[in-house]
């Protein structure tokens, strides 16, 4: 803090001497992002238009663990060591194994409260012809089931299928997805691998193709679909307001889309369970569980019609 202090006042003496630029570049100084929520509602109740990009930690309040907490484990696996081609292509009756564990709870989770007041401020904001998009990184679907409408999944969904063999795309709720994967997915560490003959694992029904499906997600390692990453830019460029809810970041490209809004001199406002760190292009820092922060920050402002 008090080195903080000090640099400012180093700044605005040099400031006064007219080495601004210079002396800007050199310390690269950046304010550290405000906790004020008061100050934040009168930005939010101002925006017109505003992004909510949202990350694992959403859904960790519906009870679906992220996947780099000490609890991303399925079996002795990492979650994100089964979520690559490399895995799916030497193991695909383990991968869809981890997939059928993944939907069931997903089927089974209920939207959380920050799913909830998402959606409710979605629909509310409509209505004085302002626009919420969810642009989120999570492939549950929590969003859609909590009301949601406007909504980019960048990194695709578990309740569709990629056939490798003609690529077509299909919806898919069935629970379980095919007969052999029924009671299968058990995540205990000492649960034996179905090892699922690959004739037997979900196949595509399109016009008697019956290539082997996969999860049509996104895995680490992939590329996010083009025309899904022209329509996020498009969002990012418009929006005047972006909150960044339960993300670690790390993943990209969607880690360079807050920083991209911040450059324009678009307010971000972070809602993480972790600290603020050093490097954050955040305007605003909520730190805590979002099914807190969220409601609180998104709830009518008393400027809204009633
Ligand atoms: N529910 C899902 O659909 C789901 C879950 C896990 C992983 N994935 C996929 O794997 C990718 C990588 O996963 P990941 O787990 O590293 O995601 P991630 O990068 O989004 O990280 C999770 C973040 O959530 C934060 N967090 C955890 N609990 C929170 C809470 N209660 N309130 C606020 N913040 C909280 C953590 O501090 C962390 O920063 C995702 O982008 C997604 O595609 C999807
Ligand atoms: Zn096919």
């Amino acid at each position: 803090m008090l080195i903080r202090e000090l640099v400012r006042r180093f700044l605005i003496r040099q400031v006064d001497c007219g080495n601004r630029v210079t002396v800007l570049r050199a310390l690269s100084v950046k304010p550290q992002p405000k906790s004020d929520l008061a100050e934040f509602r009168e930005v939010f109740s101002k925006a017109k238009h505003i992004a909510i990009i949202t990350g694992a930690g959403v859904s960790a309040e519906s009870g679906l663990p992220t996947f780099r907490a000490a609890s991303g484990h399925w079996r002795k696996w990492k979650t994100q060591d089964l979520a690559t081609p490399q895995a799916f292509s030497r193991n695909s009756s383990l991968v869809w194994e981890f997939y059928h564990y993944w939907r069931e709870l997903a089927l089974k989770a209920k939207p959380s409260a920050v799913h909830l007041a998402i959606a409710e401020c979605e629909a509310r904001l409509r209505q004085q012809g302002r626009a919420v998009v969810v642009i989120t990184q999570n492939t549950d679907e929590l969003h859609r089931r909590a009301g949601s409408k406007h909504i980019l999944e960048v990194h695709g969904s578990v309740f569709r299928t990629r056939c490798l063999s003609c690529g077509d795309v299909d919806v898919n709720h069935n629970s379980p997805i095919c007969a052999a994967l029924e009671g299968k997915g058990d995540s205990d560490p000492n649960c034996p691998d179905a090892d699922i003959p690959v004739g037997n694992l979900p196949r595509c029904d399109e016009g008697g193709c019956d290539g082997l499906l996969r999860p049509d997600v996104i895995w680490f390692g992939e590329t996010l679909d083009s025309h899904v990453l022209t329509k996020v830019e498009k969002e990012l460029d418009a929006c005047d307001l972006c909150l960044l809810v339960g993300t670690a970041s790390v993943v990209f490209p969607a880690a360079m889309f807050a920083p991209q809004v911040a450059s324009r001199g678009v307010p971000v406002a972070e809602f993480n369970i972790r600290p603020c760190s050093s490097t954050s292009p955040s305007t605003f820092y909520f730190q805590g569980p979002c099914a807190e922060t969220i409601p609180l920050a998104l709830a009518p402002h008393q400027s809204e019609p009633m």
